[in-house]
């Protein structure tokens, strides 16, 4: 099978190695000559990923028509702010039988779209997959045991994608919900800055289990809320990635949450990062349509107060704490059912 890969950033050089080793000729775009010369004659990509070998077929280019022209599955790791005019630089060489696949966990912030939203609006493709779940780069580029979820309401594609990707190391899930694998991929990026933010202030286990699970609450609320279907994030791609961001200094995102709980700013943890941490903008993102549709969301509000409003992160845990105590599994027992129960028992300083 033929394969390219757009971006040359961590996830797109280890999704280029995977499909290398598992026998495709592989394709990968980047825009920095330099490093395109470093992968095809080192194998090693020395600003994204120094540490670990690429596989030697994947070959390296900076000429993106070159690059789509023969591929059977085109996937495109390129961060959200960039992602819809790297697809208009590659619209006019692509094809309408090629599958594309967006690997980005981020959204765009005009109309609240997500990636493979705009795959659609930009190439009309019924060709379209979403790949997510607990995937850290650095660790597949260990080969470490790894498993991802494709997204598509499109038989071909995920049987493509299954087969391009599915490896002695590297197992692929066929989902048919790409919208809320999608979503929850971004979502969790915002939950991972907090437990970053938690750990480096010393928070215990119960507290980051706390968080996940009530994360996971609110991840599932707002897909809800916004026509997906929740079911979707007890797999890989929710509760999965989940688990793997908030636990990983490896992890972008959960590290600029624990530069911030060590005193850093905003500005000085993503300059220390030197990558793209989606949550950063996602979490605008999402506080604003939540505010919109009136969606219950404490936590990312919270968070959005600590990164945007100078609230210092332990009073905001504090502040938490002390909201009504609400429902644990809303789907069985809702918020507002426990909330008028509240006037059955006496306060409790009573
Ligand atoms: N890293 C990971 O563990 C995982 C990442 N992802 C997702 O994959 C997406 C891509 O991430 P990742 O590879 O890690 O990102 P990185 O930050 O590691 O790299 C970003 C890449 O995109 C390129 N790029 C940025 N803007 C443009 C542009 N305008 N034109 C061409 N290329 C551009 C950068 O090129 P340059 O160097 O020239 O700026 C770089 O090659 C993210 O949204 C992330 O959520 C998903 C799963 C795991
Ligand atoms: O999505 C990821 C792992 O699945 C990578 O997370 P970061 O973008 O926070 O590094």
């Amino acid at each position: 099978m033929r394969v390219a890969v757009l971006g040359g950033g961590s996830f797109g050089t280890a999704i280029a190695s995977i499909a290398a080793d598992n026998g495709a000729t592989v394709r990968q775009w980047l825009r920095d000559a330099a490093l395109v010369d470093q992968i095809n004659h080192e194998h090693r990509n020395g600003r994204y990923l120094p540490d670990y070998p690429i596989n030697p077929a994947v070959v390296a280019s900076t000429d993106l028509a070159a690059t789509v022209a023969e591929a059977a599955v085109v996937f495109i790791a390129i961060p959200s702010k960039a992602f819809r005019g790297v697809l208009e630089q590659a619209r006019e060489h692509l094809r309408p039988e090629q599958i594309l696949v967006t690997t980005t966990k981020g959204i765009q912030a005009e109309g609240f779209k997500l990636m493979s939203q705009l795959i659609e609006e930009e190439t009309g493709s019924s060709h379209i997959g979403v790949l997510s779940g607990p995937n850290l780069a650095a660790e597949i580029a260990q080969k470490q045991l790894t498993a991802t979820v494709i997204a598509s309401d499109d038989a071909v594609t995920r049987a493509y994608v299954q087969a391009a990707l599915g490896c002695g190391y590297f197992r692929v899930y066929a989902g048919n919900d790409r919208y809320g694998a999608e979503l929850g991929g971004s979502l969790k990026n915002i939950y991972a800055i907090a437990a970053g933010m938690a750990a480096a202030l010393g928070m215990g286990e119960n507290t980051r289990a706390m968080l996940m699970t009530r994360a996971l609450a609110e991840m599932s609320r707002f897909a809800v809320a916004l026509g997906a279907n929740p079911m979707t994030f007890l797999g890989l791609s929710g509760v999965g990635d989940l688990i793997v961001t908030c636990s990983s200094q490896l992890s972008r995102n959960y590290r600029v949450g624990y530069a911030l709980g060590e005193g850093a700013n905003l500005d000085e943890a993503i300059e220390a990062l030197g990558q793209v941490a989606e949550g950063v903008n996602t979490v605008k993102l999402v506080c604003a349509k939540a505010r919109e549709e009136g969606i219950y969301m404490p936590l990312a509000q919270g968070l959005h107060h600590v990164m945007f409003d100078d609230v210092p992160a332990r009073d905001m845990a504090r502040a938490l704490m002390e909201n009504e105590q609400s429902s644990d599994v809303e789907f069985m027992l809702s918020r507002e059912a426990v909330s008028q129960a509240h006037q059955l028992a006496p306060d409790g300083d009573a």
